[in-house]
């Protein structure tokens, strides 16, 4: 286990708790506003935002890469301003790129990130996290000599090497290939089991679904919604079924009104939107009326909600709530 500092207790199982956070950048840009978080010990979380909605920053600032404005943020029980040393201790980050010594070995880089914490050698872990990640045979490679994914896995490796108790990830699906991913998630697993917490960004629903135990959903710097996952897929999973027709429709036949569609502005693709839980999707019986309107069609393709349609449909929540 980790020979990390003893850190206050969290009665309630809370392991980063956020409140009242607040970041401006120097040029007047409000990148935070009032977030409050609280991440609960051992649960995976997946921040889900559009570009430039603050993810980046919210992680940047929970690691102390850059100060809050106003707020406080503690990790592990530690305050991130005035205990710094503790509470990056017990943080791991998995940054988008890696800014390192492109003529270091990965053994190397990766026992150094360890040392950073002023952790005491424990060559026997950094083993194991190299072989978890593919990348034993590699550890005497120079780092500049690496394919991409590799570079992805050593940026893991690092963010490991000292045993964090939280673990972020930020987009960690962007440019990495299947087999990298698959590994990733594995990993991720096993060190959850393990009793880390992880927190990842991502633009990928599906991997949110797959991983995640609640979302966040951060827009212009604001947390929008925070929620257990199933909840959320359950209020906001849709899909919506395309049907292509050889002839153009001036209009929905009023025969349609109980089907919620809308018609392309040519008339010439019909789109039907359901609940994707829902047992009855209610698609046989379109179909069924649209024969009887004498309404053909020609093709017909089904697809998820995707992030964005999310966004749109919170955005919307939002604007009708207020
Ligand atoms: N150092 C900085 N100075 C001024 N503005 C900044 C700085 N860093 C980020 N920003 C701005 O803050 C906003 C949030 O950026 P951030 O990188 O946190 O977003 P993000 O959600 O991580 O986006 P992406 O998904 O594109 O990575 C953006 O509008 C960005 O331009």
């Amino acid at each position: 286990m980790s020979s990390l500092p003893a850190s206050a207790p969290s009665p309630d199982g809370t392991i980063l708790a956020i409140r009242g956070l607040h970041k401006t950048y120097p040029g007047g840009f409000q990148a935070l506003k009032n977030v409050n978080l609280d991440i609960r010990r051992g649960e995976i979380f997946a921040l889900l935002g559009p570009n430039g909605a603050g993810k980046t920053t919210l992680i940047g600032t929970v690691c102390g890469l850059t100060l809050p404005t106003s707020g406080t943020i503690h990790a592990a029980g530690f305050d991130i301003v005035h205990d710094y040393r503790q509470a990056r201790a017990a943080i791991g980050l998995v940054p988008q790129e890696l800014h390192t010594d492109a003529f270091e070995t990965v053994w190397a880089t990766v026992s150094f990130s360890r040392g950073l914490f002023g952790q005491a050698p424990k060559p026997a872990l950094i083993e194991k996290i190299l072989k978890d990640l593919s990348l034993w045979d590699k550890k005497d490679n120079k780092i500049m000599t690496l394919s991409g994914g590799m570079k992805r896995r050593v940026l893991i490796a690092k963010a490991l090497s000292h045993e964090p108790q939280i673990l972020f990830l930020d987009e960690p699906s962007a440019g990495v290939d299947v087999e990298l991913r698959h590994d990733m998630w594995r990993l991720v697993r096993e060190l959850r089991e393990a009793g880390t917490t992880i927190i990842l960004t991502t633009h990928y629903i599906e991997e949110a679904e797959d991983m995640a135990d609640r979302i966040g959903v951060i827009r212009k710097g604001e947390l929008i919604v925070v929620e257990d996952k199933t909840t959320l897929m359950r209020q906001l999973g849709r899909k919506e079924l395309a049907l292509s027709l050889p002839q153009p429709l001036a209009a929905v036949p009023d025969a349609l009104s109980r089907w919620p569609l809308t018609l392309a502005p040519d008339g010439l693709t019909l789109t039907y939107t359901f609940d994707a839980h829902q047992e009855d999707t209610g698609i046989a019986e379109l179909l069924a009326a649209l024969g009887a309107q004498g309404i053909a069609f020609k093709d017909l393709r089904s697809s998820e909600s995707s992030l964005e349609d999310i966004f749109v449909s919170l955005v919307h929540e939002q604007k009708a709530g207020a």
